[in-house]
């Protein structure tokens, strides 16, 4: 596979400077209902900074208000030194944005929209002629630069959603569900060209409901539920404050897994090897929270119980949520 560096950007210019975001108590509400709560939170210059959670948590209301579309209803919001709702124009400027659905040209060939995105921020045509072959290198799509969209594949109209998102050389990229709806290599290819660009420096803001994805991409984020911040760190931070090392899947195939969670309890409880913690019971396996999951499956069979299927897996941010909230990410 080619490797093309990741194309220019401003991203550099001014590190030393504010945070690339900074939003404090930002709420909106769409009459009463508040999609975004109060939220407070900063994002360093060239880090990868994640919002996780379920659908309707609040994520693209505030990317939309990050990326000057969307007026808050209260709070501040500082992007790029700039607040998005005085100097929408110098903010956006400024911006890329991947918004959760692509929006290209079905009608255009793939170099041409870029080109065409380009001339909407007033950029000379001979600059984007070359800039589009440097774009469409990044994105591993020179050998369709004359191909109409609808040609396509799902994970390149992606990366050249990503692609043309960078022609203004944005210094932050505002991405909203990156990967959703693409297959696993085809999110692994579109992983690796975010690496590159936030190895060259660009700010990365994405949203998702991936735990896979934020942990692969994040340097730090925010677990977003019901438009607030239930907590904020590093994936691996966030699972080590949050839950076990280790996790123990336990299928037991009958209706009983809450009483079975009270027997295990009592069971775990007092085990020091096994390092216990708890237990989240859900509707088709139970969940046993411990340092050594493998010790706990030999107690848990020692005391005579036959789970029809076991796993021992690491902690991830799905048990993050879980712990949080009482909730699956994906519902
Ligand atoms: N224009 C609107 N008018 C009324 N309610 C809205 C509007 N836009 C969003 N909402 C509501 O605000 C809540 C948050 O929506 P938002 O799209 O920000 O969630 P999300 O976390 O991005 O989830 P998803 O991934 O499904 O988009 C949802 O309950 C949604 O129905």
């Amino acid at each position: 596979m080619p490797t093309a560096a990741a194309p220019a950007t401003r991203a550099s210019a001014d590190s030393s400077l504010s945070p690339a975001i900074e939003a404090v108590d930002l709420t909106k509400r769409y009459g009463d209902f508040t999609a975004v709560d109060g939220i407070t939170f900063s994002v360093t210059r060239g880090e990868a900074f994640g919002l996780l959670g379920p659908n309707g948590a609040g994520k693209s209301t505030t990317m939309r208000m990050i990326a000057a579309v969307a007026a808050r209803t209260s709070g501040q919001m500082n992007v790029a030194g700039l607040d998005p709702e005085v100097e929408g124009p110098r903010v956006r400027a400024r911006l890329g944005v991947i918004p959760q659905q692509d929006n290209l040209d079905e009608e255009l060939t793939v170099r041409e929209n870029i080109i065409m995105y380009g001339r909407y921020f007033g950029l000379p045509r001979r600059y984007l002629l070359a800039k589009a072959d440097e774009l469409l290198d990044f994105a591993q799509l020179s050998h369709k630069a004359s191909a109409r969209v609808e040609d396509l594949s799902g994970g390149m109209k992606r990366r050249l959603t990503i692609a043309r998102a960078l022609v203004n050389e944005p210094e932050i990229l505002l991405l909203d569900e990156p990967t959703t709806g693409l297959d696993p290599q085809a999110r692994h290819v579109l992983w690796d060209r975010l690496f590159r660009l936030k190895e060259s420096g660009t700010t990365l803001v994405l949203t998702t409901h991936h735990m896979d994805e934020a942990e692969q991409l994040c340097d730090r984020l925010v677990v977003v539920d019901h438009g607030t911040i239930m907590a904020e760190g590093s994936p691996a931070g966030l699972i080590r404050e949050h839950s076990t090392r280790e996790v123990l899947e336990l299928r037991f195939g009958m209706d009983r897994n809450a009483e079975l969670a009270e027997h295990l309890e009592k069971i775990l409880g007092d085990d020091d090897a096994a390092g216990f913690s708890h237990i989240e019971v859900l509707p088709d396996r139970l969940l046993v929270y411990a340092g050594q999951a493998e010790t706990a499956l030999e107690r848990i069979h020692a005391a005579g119980l036959k789970p029809m299927t076991s796993l021992v897996r690491r902690s991830s941010l799905e048990d993050v949520f879980l712990r949080l909230t009482g909730r699956s990410l994906i519902d």
